[in-house]
């Protein structure tokens, strides 16, 4: 297992990159916010309103998994088209993909085929993808059946869930599924090729979020439609 001698008692963790794809309002941030603040309030609370991501923004969840303390990097791109050539800059040089369609907007199923290339243009074929179809809690709203889910993961060959960040349903499943199989891939690799890899690819994703968030800001109120 990828834990043994790496990222262990006493020794850093390690630090795998994970990021959020698919359009606006499929309900990443809010997936991401409830795997790494539990306590937040949850999403679709009529409390909570939407905050359009406005460029890019991180969380950091640490995990253990079989003796390998881990540290998941999860970027949490925006989904608004205009965005989209400064999100898919984010890829390269991340291990996992989180890709996420809302099972009420047939649209945002349908531009996944769309997200699959972008990954894989940027990040390489080797990469570890997950598709979740998000908001299953609306069941009376569904517009895409779980069955097209299925078939298109399947298609890709990739793990599928129906998620509701509202609801914390299959949330931390997703995460851990992605993080094992990213584990097992790295199992095969030199850990110390790998430690240098992430440290020069998570410096400079670092300082480019750093000057996107000093240039646009972080959130904004801006309506996604349907909002
Ligand atoms: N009912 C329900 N609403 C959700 C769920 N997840 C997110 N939402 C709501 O959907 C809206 C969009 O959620 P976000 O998490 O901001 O979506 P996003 O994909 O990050 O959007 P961008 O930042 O524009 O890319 C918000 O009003 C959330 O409260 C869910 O599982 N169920």
């Amino acid at each position: 297992m990828a834990g043994q001698g790496q990222g262990g008692a006493g020794r850093p963790a390690l630090l795998v990159k994970i990021v959020m794809a698919g359009e606006s309002c499929v309900g990443k941030t809010s997936i991401v916010r409830r795997y790494t603040e539990p306590g937040s309030p949850p999403a679709g609370d009529p409390t909570s309103s939407y905050l359009a991501t406005i460029g890019i923004d991180f969380k950091v969840k640490p995990v253990t998994f079989n003796d390998t303390r881990v540290k998941l990097q999860i970027w949490d791109t925006a989904g608004q088209e205009r965005f989209h050539t400064l999100s898919t800059s984010y890829f390269r040089g991340a291990q996992g993909f989180v890709l996420v369609y809302d099972i009420t907007n047939l649209d945002s199923f349908q531009s996944i085929t769309s997200w699959m290339k972008d990954i894989h243009e940027k990040a390489g074929d080797e990469v570890d993808v997950i598709l979740l179809g998000n908001k299953c809690d609306k069941e009376s709203e569904r517009a895409v059946p779980k069955q097209k889910g299925e078939k298109l993961a399947w298609e890709h060959g990739i793990p599928f869930f129906e998620t509701s960040a509202k609801d914390n349903v299959n949330i931390e499943d997703a995460f851990s599924v992605l993080t094992k199989e990213i584990l097992e891939k790295l199992e095969k690799i030199s850990v110390w090729s790998y430690r240098a890899h992430t440290a020069v690819t998570s410096f400079s994703m670092l300082l480019k979020q750093v000057v996107v968030q000093w240039s646009i800001g972080g959130k904004n109120t801006l309506a996604c439609a349907g909002h």
